[in-house]
């Protein structure tokens, strides 16, 4: 297909916020239409959803910038025509994929350009529950600091063992990057053992094993039907007294209602979250009540540069499935 050919084509983007640099790739090929709103801004999902209502129709191509969830609703909307929809996040647990399916469209993601930016914010938040900085900033805020050689005291991170639940493209960057915090043992756990695994020096372990010997337990795994409340009574049972939860995937990967029992009544030592269920968490919700916990607001991959590479991903596997080639980051195809 030629450009001139493709301009006839429309593709949908979900949000006004999509990064410059992926539009202008969709714009040199396609007829692309952008909808007003933000997803997640103040302007919020009733107004974006009724300009979804208005843009949708016709469109080959849906480039979708938010979590929320792709509904059969929205699908009969856009059209028999649909070819893709192209989610510019590396989750795609929002993404219906059984409905997709069905109904022949393909899915694309943008994994591994993000893998470093998430890494970082999994060492952000290691630091941040480990070392109370949620307790020790409320003391800058407040002017009112801690004085005395025994006060409000962290773990290290150095001579831990640090358990990853998933090694894939973010568990084993954040194992690079704590390499160098001298770290004693990483474990890691998933469905099968990782080739890439030797040269990080992490070993395959059960769940359980990893539970109860992890002083660090870091969940880098996508949300499915197995992977839902995978942290719960039972298994933060087995944990250690001292151990530090660590969640860059999503919110419901984790019982919160467990982990706030765990840690107020002290079974483990803090958590530290990226994702939490809902987002925004309200700001009277009881886990932002602890002392001992340490919460960002999904900013996993929000640098400029990642973003922007996840943008132009997006749109580059949006052209290959409008011009009959393979996709580039296929979920589905
Ligand atoms: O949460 C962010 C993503 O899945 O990319």
């Amino acid at each position: 297909l030629t450009t001139t050919m493709t301009k006839d084509l429309k593709v949908v983007v979900s949000s006004n916020d999509y990064p410059a640099s992926g539009l202008k790739v969709l714009q040199e090929h396609f007829t692309v239409v952008q909808s007003k709103y933000n997803h997640y801004g103040k302007e919020g999902i009733t107004e974006n959803k009724e300009e979804l209502m208005k843009i949708l129709p016709g469109a080959s191509a849906l480039v979708w910038i938010s979590h929320h969830p792709i509904t059969k609703e929205l699908l009969d909307i856009a059209g028999p025509q649909l070819k893709i929809v192209s989610t510019v996040s590396a989750g795609y647990n929002h993404c219906n994929v059984p409905e997709l399916k069905a109904r022949g469209i393909k899915l694309s993601n943008t994994p591994d350009v993000l893998s470093s930016a998430v890494a970082e914010i999994a060492v952000a938040l290691i630091l941040g529950a480990a070392r109370r900085l949620t307790e020790n900033l409320d003391q800058v805020r407040r002017g009112d600091w801690e004085i005395g050689f025994q006060k409000t005291l962290g773990q290290d991170v150095r001579g831990s063992t640090v358990g990853v639940i998933g090694l894939g493209g973010i568990g084993q960057a954040t194992v690079k990057r704590l390499a160098g915090f001298e770290v004693e043992k990483f474990l890691y756990t998933g469905h099968r053992e990782k080739p890439e695994a030797k040269a990080l020096n992490a070993e395959f372990v059960s769940l359980d094993n990893l539970l109860s010997q992890s002083d660090f337990i870091i969940l880098a795994v996508p949300l499915t039907d197995e992977t839902r409340h995978m942290i719960n009574k039972t298994t933060i049972a087995k944990m250690k007294k001292n151990a530090i939860i660590v969640n860059v995937g999503r919110g419901d990967l984790i019982d919160q209602d467990a982990l706030y029992d765990a840690l107020k009544n002290g079974d483990i030592y803090a958590a530290g979250l990226d994702v939490t269920t809902p987002e925004p968490l309200p700001k009277d919700h009881k886990l932002l009540s602890l002392p001992n916990i340490f919460i960002l607001p999904h900013i996993g991959s929000a640098t400029e540069r990642t973003r922007s590479d996840m943008g132009v991903l997006a749109a580059n596997n949006v052209i290959r499935a409008l011009t009959g080639k393979p996709l580039l980051s296929p979920v589905l195809e």
